[in-house]
């Protein structure tokens, strides 16, 4: 696979997610989350991408993952989500039919970073993730 900037993912569409999809190496895995905007990151020993948001309210993060669906429905490629303590949003992608990373994973998360999300004016000092586990 070609590496792509995030303008061009954005613009691409998610292909079908058959056991045929390539997996991304390391590699590539790692330039193209470079691509995205800041926050994604690896989980799950590497198989999956991941990004976190403090969001104003539970109102503001029930909104975000709506049109995050409706993305998610429109390219038949499907995020699992997280809203814990009323304003922790998570986002986790991967491909199920390859338990890792393709390409389709990245053009969702390009789709994604353009819907806007109204974040908490209050911003963890840690990553979000510890967050929630020590409140
Ligand atoms: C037939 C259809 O394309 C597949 O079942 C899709 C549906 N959504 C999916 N979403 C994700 N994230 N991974 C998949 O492998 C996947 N497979």
């Amino acid at each position: 696979m070609q590496v792509c900037s995030r303008d061009a993912l954005s613009q691409k569409k998610c292909g079908p997610c058959s056991g045929q999809v390539a997996a991304l190496d390391i590699a590539t895995t790692k330039a193209q989350l470079a691509e995205l905007q800041e926050g994604w990151y690896l989980t799950h020993n590497d198989q999956r991408i991941r990004k976190d948001w403090k969001v104003r309210n539970f109102k503001v993060g029930m909104a975000f993952l709506q049109q995050v669906g409706d993305i998610a429905e429109e390219e038949g490629h499907h995020p699992d989500f997280h809203l814990e303590g009323y304003q922790y949003v998570a986002i986790e992608i991967w491909t199920h039919s390859i338990g890792g990373l393709s390409e389709n994973d990245f053009i969702l998360a390009a789709k994604i970073d353009q819907v806007p999300v109204e974040l908490s004016k209050k911003q963890p000092k840690r990553k979000v993730e510890e967050s929630i586990n020590s409140s």
